[in-house]
């Protein structure tokens, strides 16, 4: 059987990086696709350092010519098109009054226009080869439930969802699954960013504005990138075959339904 090929959006660091490892391991041919091109190139150096197989793609995922032309090049170059991981994403602090009509532009082209623009060009390749696509798209826990001060980025997350679920009705017909992972509070450059910002707005210090998401986490650690993406990789794999339209919440129990 050939390698299944999975693109992962931003992944050149952060969850992205660690999702891109891990689907590795499990056995896909793994296409890096970020904005930033350099580090993508080192993080498909380092997978094929440790025998994977990987390529890096430059990609802005908000837009649709450059999406559609990247899957494209993946599917050539790795020789098919199975996953899509839909993880890119901009996480601005943004207290309700400082939201810009260029900010909302830019921050819902990144995170909602890029979820669908990835859609549709998997979408090509999926039909093209009749494979049973699997879609997986990045909300978070602030798309499950309103943070303070990230209005313009939980409101993306919660179309995340809404996308999410309303993909999935609309591909079941034709064998693709389109599931969603909400993280909690990750390690990454994001989430290190969103902190100061926190902090600082209200003239503390960086520990304090990650304690102000840390303090709901019932297991009491903040997230390591490689505990998404071991949900990811189920997602991405078989024994979520007959699973589609779910979030599933990696948070280390903040939200509870
Ligand atoms: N870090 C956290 O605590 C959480 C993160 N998430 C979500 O997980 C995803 C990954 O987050 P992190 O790894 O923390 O972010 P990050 O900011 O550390 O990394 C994001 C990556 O996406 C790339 N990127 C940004 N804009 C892009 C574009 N237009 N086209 C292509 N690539 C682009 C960046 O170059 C970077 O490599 C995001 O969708 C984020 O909203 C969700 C919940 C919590
Ligand atoms: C960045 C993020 O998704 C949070 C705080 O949930």
């Amino acid at each position: 059987m050939s390698q299944k090929v999975a693109m992962v959006t931003g992944g050149a660091q952060g969850i992205g990086e660690a999702i891109s490892r891990r689907l590795s391991k499990d056995g896909f041919a793994v296409a890096i696709a970020d904005l930033n091109e350099a580090k993508a190139a080192e993080v498909a150096a380092a997978i094929e350092k440790d025998g994977g197989k990987a390529v890096a793609v430059k990609l802005d995922v908000s837009n649709r010519d450059n999406f559609f032309a990247a899957v494209r090049d993946v599917a050539d170059q790795l020789g098919g098109f199975d996953v899509l991981v839909n993880n890119a994403g901009l996480g601005p602090t943004t207290p309700i009054d400082t939201i810009t009509p260029e900010l909302f532009d830019k921050v819902y082209h990144i995170n909602v226009a890029g979820d669908i623009w990835g859609i549709q060009a998997a979408l090509e390749q999926f039909r093209k080869n009749g494979t049973a696509g699997k879609i997986i798209n990045a909300t978070s826990q602030a798309g499950v439930v309103g943070n303070p001060n990230l209005s313009l980025y939980s409101s993306t997350k919660f179309a995340v969802r809404g996308l999410t679920q309303v993909a999935a009705r609309d591909l079941a017909e034709e064998n693709i699954t389109v599931n969603a992972y909400a993280p909690g509070i990750v390690k990454t450059p994001m989430m290190f960013d969103i902190a100061h910002q926190v902090g600082q707005n209200a003239g503390k210090d960086d520990e304090w504005g990650m304690q102000t998401f840390a303090k709901d986490i019932a297991l009491k650690r903040l997230s390591e990138p490689e505990d998404v993406a071991a949900a990811v990789a189920f997602l991405a794999g078989p024994d979520s075959n007959y699973i589609t339209g779910q979030t599933i919440e990696v948070d280390g129990g903040m939200q509870f339904h």
